[in-house]
């Protein structure tokens, strides 16, 4: 049997699966945690990765590593990090991020120039951010990687140079995700001096070697992996809901969104991936589990014994800032506690404010691409959650496919190695089997409606989302 290895090297975690290449099925699977924090020593990461993959390395054919994107790994000469890596949900360079819009001659010629308009998420404004904040450290740095190319490097044999792909590129800032090519010169104007960028690397193009000699991918961006893994088609919706919220569609053409709500990111596979993303998702209901001295299936069951509408309680869900909408120093608000509120109206609230968020993310993806989602999908870590599931068709308006739970960044970076290895066009043609269907639910759907317009309301009270275009 031919084994492909695929990592997931994400906010939360490492997730390592081991696959036969042929049809992608697990023979082995495993998961490190990474630190907590929105600014990480970048070699936790190789340690992670080390422990995730010991053992399964060595059984694997070919390899690739798909990565949280945006994040600044950025190295001194002999390819140390010069201080901690920001993450793209560290909001400190929302203002480098306003400058360098402004610089590149306001939003619209931003998204037309690199295919999203900056927010302190991307890459570009943290090297401004450095620049500004940290200039001796900022002098230092010879290279920048995002976390992906770091972790690849680690599998790699000793002395390969860094190398990245199309999709996670397309995050950082320097790079037009039209023409994929990057543009050193938008770096070197953030961060001050040049500065080394990795090699970009063909979809199904070997990239480098391991010590053994197995092949490695180019990798990519988490969210483009999981579009791999999961095989999107045009007119699918994936409704990721990790440590970050995401709504994604894959398409043959880039977008341009001048409100900066959607941003308009290469693929890992030749075409694009307009996305809507969110600081806040999963970490909503861990917070708040936390707070009620519950579990996650404790909060799950606390919220579906609560009524539709949480008692008029009301949670804009802002807790690390805010991305989408762009409020980067926003914080969480309550609104409609009584003393009538109940514990089993908070978890209620906070499950309905994520699904709130993830309906927002949907709507602005389909006014941006101007097509109606096929099929709607929800995965990632929240998706597990018994409240977030069953209130997901009412929330988000449709049916939801739910895909078995899978580690589908992981399995979208082992299906980009199965690629190098058998080369062609197109990826191998793994299927995924056996979504459960959740039917849309008339009744659920107009309850819905009254929340979301409360939310939206509480939302607009503190931050107004910039208008759909027309
Ligand atoms: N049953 C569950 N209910 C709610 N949240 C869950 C559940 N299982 C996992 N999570 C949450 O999902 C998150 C991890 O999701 P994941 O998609 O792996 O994140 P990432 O890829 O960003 O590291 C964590 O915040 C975790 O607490
Ligand atoms: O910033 C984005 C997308 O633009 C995030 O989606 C990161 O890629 C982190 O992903 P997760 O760790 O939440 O999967």
């Amino acid at each position: 049997m031919t084994l492909v290895m695929g990592i997931d090297s994400s906010t939360q975690s490492c997730k390592a699966v081991l696959v036969d290449a042929a049809d992608g099925t697990v023979v082995d699977a495993r998961s490190v945690p990474h630190p907590p924090g929105t600014e990480v020593d970048p070699r936790a990461w190789h340690a992670a990765v080390d422990a995730a993959t010991e053992g399964l390395l060595e059984r694997a054919d070919a390899v690739a590593v798909g990565g949280q994107q945006h994040g600044m790994v950025a190295l001194d000469e002999d390819g140390v990090p010069v201080r901690d890596a920001l993450l793209w949900n560290d909001t400190r360079s929302a203002a480098a991020a306003d400058d360098l819009v402004a610089e590149m001659g306001g939003p619209a010629a931003c998204a037309e120039r690199v295919g999203s308009v900056l927010v302190a998420s991307f890459t570009v404004t943290k090297l401004r951010w450095l620049r500004d904040a940290e200039p001796d450290t900022a002098a230092r740095v010879a290279s920048v990687l995002l976390p992906h190319d770091w972790v690849s490097l680690r599998l790699s044999a000793p002395g390969t140079d860094a190398f990245t792909d199309r999709g996670d590129a397309s995050g950082t800032g320097y790079f037009d995700a039209a023409t994929t090519r990057w543009l050193p010169d938008l770096l070197g104007a953030a961060l001050g001096h040049d500065a080394s960028l990795p090699r970009l690397v063909a979809p199904a193009e070997q990239a480098a070697a391991t010590a053994a000699g197995a092949p490695i991918g180019a990798g990519t961006g988490d969210n483009m992996a999981a579009a791999l893994g999961l095989g999107l088609r045009t007119g699918d919706v994936l409704v990721s809901l990790g440590t970050s919220g995401v709504a994604s569609t894959v398409s043959a053409t880039p977008v341009a969104d001048p409100t900066g709500v959607v941003t308009g990111f290469a693929d890992a596979a030749g075409g694009y991936l307009p996305m809507v993303t969110t600081i806040n998702a999963a970490r909503i209901l861990d917070l708040q589990a936390a707070w009620l001295g519950v579990d996650a299936d404790g909060l799950a069951e606390l919220a579906l014994s609560a009524e539709p509408g949480a008692g008029g309680v009301t949670l804009s869900p802002y807790y690390g800032g805010e991305r989408s909408p762009n409020r980067p120093r926003a914080t969480g608000t309550w609104s409609g506690l009584t003393d009538a509120t109940t514990r089993a109206d908070l978890a209620r609230a906070a499950v309905e404010a994520l699904l709130c968020s993830a309906a927002e993310a949907i709507d602005r993806l389909v006014a941006e691409t101007g097509r109606e989602p096929r099929r709607v999908l929800l995965t990632g870590g929240a998706a597990r959650s018994r409240a977030v599931r069953a209130l997901a068709p009412g929330f988000l308006g449709r049916e939801v496919h739910l895909p078995p739970l899978a580690e589908y960044v992981a399995l979208g970076a082992a299906r980009q190695a199965a690629w190098v290895l058998g080369g062609g066009d197109a990826p191998p043609a793994w299927e995924v089997d056996g979504a459960e269907v959740l039917p849309a639910d008339d009744a659920l759907l107009a309850r819905c409606g009254e929340v979301r317009a409360r939310y939206a309301a509480l939302r607009d009270a503190t931050t107004a989302w910039p208008p759909v275009p027309r």
